[in-house]
């Protein structure tokens, strides 16, 4: 079978659907070319097949190991207009994805950006691509990854409002996320002993129980059964302190205890080029690190370069199992 990556094409009225058109332009054009895409690798763009006509300038049918999977939109979409309708598009296109997996008949996902919020505007509760996946896949826990710019940074803890996140890092989270991503980072990134760093929640990881407990209380804890359990994990370790370049350097990866504990850094060292990867899924999952862009749809402008990251990252996950070969992060 030939190495088929779903690419599902997101918002409509944002930059996916243009990104998709040019990522799928330059798949066509390196596919047998650069040793990082196999003459066998397949690009199946799944969106409606008239949006993508409008938004890319290129000839989808001419474009060798590339197809279009054809889901209709709900309603016609504008560049930069959201419309609630669509919302159950975007999920028609992940339902898509997901069921070609589930028929064996692609090896990954990668996903462009969708809207969070009209998504549960038309009445669907959503939080991201990762909850969606997870449920959609039966695991009871994935963890949310990007790398980039030399760094990877995995979330403890995914999309929560901030007054959510201390109670949701409990004993048994950190002992799954750490477990999923140690053993990610060794089987989908031939790392053999990743080393990885856990981030305090706190300010200063607590400052020894004067600027909160959940150091003492479950982070020390879980980072010890990890250690018992042959995991490489270190800290709890001041956030703000870890990731100077030369202390991040000495890690395989970070786990920030929430999202923007951890992804500023990530973007800040890499956006436009960094990946967002999910672990724990029985397939490789990768996406874009940035949004929807509604200011940018339509205008040409947007940088294709993290799609066309994700997408690279999506073909060395799927090889790393059979060639033993590391994912640069
Ligand atoms: N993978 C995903 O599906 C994903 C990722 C991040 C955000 N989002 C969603 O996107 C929506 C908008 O989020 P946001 O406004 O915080 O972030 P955004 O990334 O859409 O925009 C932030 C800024 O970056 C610029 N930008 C984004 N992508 C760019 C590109 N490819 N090239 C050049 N400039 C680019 C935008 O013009 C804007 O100025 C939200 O609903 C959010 O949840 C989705
Ligand atoms: N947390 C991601 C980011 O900031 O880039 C983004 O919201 C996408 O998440 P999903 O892959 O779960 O949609």
């Amino acid at each position: 079978m030939p190495r088929r990556l779903v690419l599902t094409t997101g918002e409509p009225a944002g930059i996916g659907p243009e990104l998709s058109v040019v990522a799928a332009g330059w798949f066509a054009g390196v596919r047998g070319r650069d040793a990082a895409v196999p003459g066998d690798a397949e690009l199946v763009l799944v969106g409606d097949r008239g949006l993508l006509a409008q938004r890319g300038a290129l000839d989808l049918a001419a474009l060798p190991g590339v197809s279009v999977r054809h889901v209709p939109l709900r309603e016609p979409s504008e560049p930069g207009r959201l419309a609630v309708a669509n919302g159950r598009y975007v999920l028609d296109t992940l339902d898509a994805a997901i069921a070609m997996i589930g028929q064996s008949q692609a090896q990954a996902i990668v996903t462009a950006p969708v809207h969070k919020g009209v998504i549960n505007d038309a009445g669907v509760a959503f939080s991201g691509h990762t909850e969606y996946l997870q449920e959609h896949a039966g695991v009871d826990k994935v963890v949310m990854m990007l790398a980039g710019g030399g760094l990877r940074v995995a979330l403890a803890t995914t999309h929560l409002p901030l007054r959510a996140v201390p109670d949701a890092i409990t004993p048994e989270t950190l002992d799954r996320v750490l477990r999923i991503l140690d053993a990610d980072l060794r089987s989908r990134f031939g790392l053999a002993a990743p080393r990885i760093a856990v981030c305090g929640l706190n300010p200063h990881a607590g400052e020894g129980g004067h600027l909160g407990h959940e150091e003492i209380d479950v982070i020390a804890p879980a980072i010890g059964r990890a250690r018992a359990a042959g995991i490489d994990a270190h800290g709890p370790l001041p956030a703000d302190t870890l990731f100077v370049p030369s202390h991040v350097a000495q890690y395989d990866a970070a786990l920030a205890m929430f999202h923007d504990q951890g992804l500023p850094v990530l973007k800040h060292a890499s956006f436009g080029h960094g990946v967002n990867i999910t672990l724990g899924l029985p397939y490789v999952r990768t996406s874009v690190d940035h949004g929807t862009a509604l200011d940018l749809a339509g205008t040409g402008k947007a940088d294709p370069g993290s799609l066309q990251e994700a997408i690279l990252t999506a073909l060395q996950m799927t090889r790393a199992g059979d060639a033993g070969a590391g994912v640069p992060a």
